[in-house]
């Protein structure tokens, strides 16, 4: 059996991925968040501290799961802390729900979120600390860089190659072969069918409200 597991955040990504973690069987010795009174208990864990609780642990005692989530324009606190606790030594575990779909000569590396429903096809490299999130499809062959988000229901076609930091939007579209650059916003329902330059954003179409 794995080294029980240190939660990093108490929010609603945590809640998920606690959930998950629980039907898999994990240890969790414990979770992490600033916000919350140390020694008090959490959805029956224990609440260690901040993240600087972390440190009563030796590197090689426990496993990280990083519980906090990722938005466009958030700060980067998940990036941060998954930096900043990979430098100090210790592990992120990569989680992958039982009720996703992980096929052949797929790389996920350490710290890759991947939710129920999730669906990742034949050839798939995704790095460091990315969320492939509820229901997304990343499909043959994508390359998917470092702390991306794929919100959930995002569909990635065939070929696709995202750079570092990029959130895919809920429900997001994009076609085969695009790129799409470091740090980009693809906004919750897009669709992408031209290549994403840096640190650009996408808007999709907006929702038209008036009286009947
Ligand atoms: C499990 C989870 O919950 S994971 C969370 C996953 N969530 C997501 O993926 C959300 C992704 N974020 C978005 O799509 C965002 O709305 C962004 C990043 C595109 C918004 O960017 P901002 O520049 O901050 O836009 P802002 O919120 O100020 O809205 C500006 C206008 O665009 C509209 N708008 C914003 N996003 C969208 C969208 N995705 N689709 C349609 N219209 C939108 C707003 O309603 C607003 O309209 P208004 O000017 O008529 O009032």
């Amino acid at each position: 059996m794995s080294k029980p597991v240190v939660l990093l955040g108490s929010g609603g990504h945590a809640k998920v991925l606690l959930g998950m973690m629980q039907r898999c069987g994990f240890e969790i010795a414990g979770v992490t968040d600033p916000a919350r009174e140390p020694g008090s208990e959490w959805l029956g864990c224990q609440v260690l501290g901040g993240d600087d609780a972390v440190r009563r642990f030796e590197p090689d005692q426990v496993l990280l799961v990083n519980g906090i989530g990722s938005l466009p324009r958030d700060g980067g606190t998940r990036r941060k802390l998954f930096d900043e606790f990979t430098a100090a030594g210790y592990r992120f575990q990569s989680l992958l729900d039982p009720a996703a779909f992980v096929a052949d000569q797929v790389r996920l590396a350490t710290g890759v979120q991947v939710m129920a429903g999730a669906v990742i096809q034949v050839g798939v490299l995704i790095a460091e600390n990315c969320i492939v999130n509820s229901g997304a499809v990343v499909d043959h062959e994508c390359r998917i860089g470092r702390h991306v988000h794929i919100a959930p229901g995002a569909v990635l076609s065939g070929g696709v190659e995202i750079g570092d930091g990029a959130h895919i939007g809920t429900g997001a579209v994009v076609i085969q072969g695009i790129h799409i650059g470091s740090g980009s916003i693809v906004g919750a329902g897009s669709v992408v069918t031209k290549n994403i330059g840096a640190r650009q954003i996408v808007y999709p179409a907006r929702s038209q409200i008036q009286d009947l």
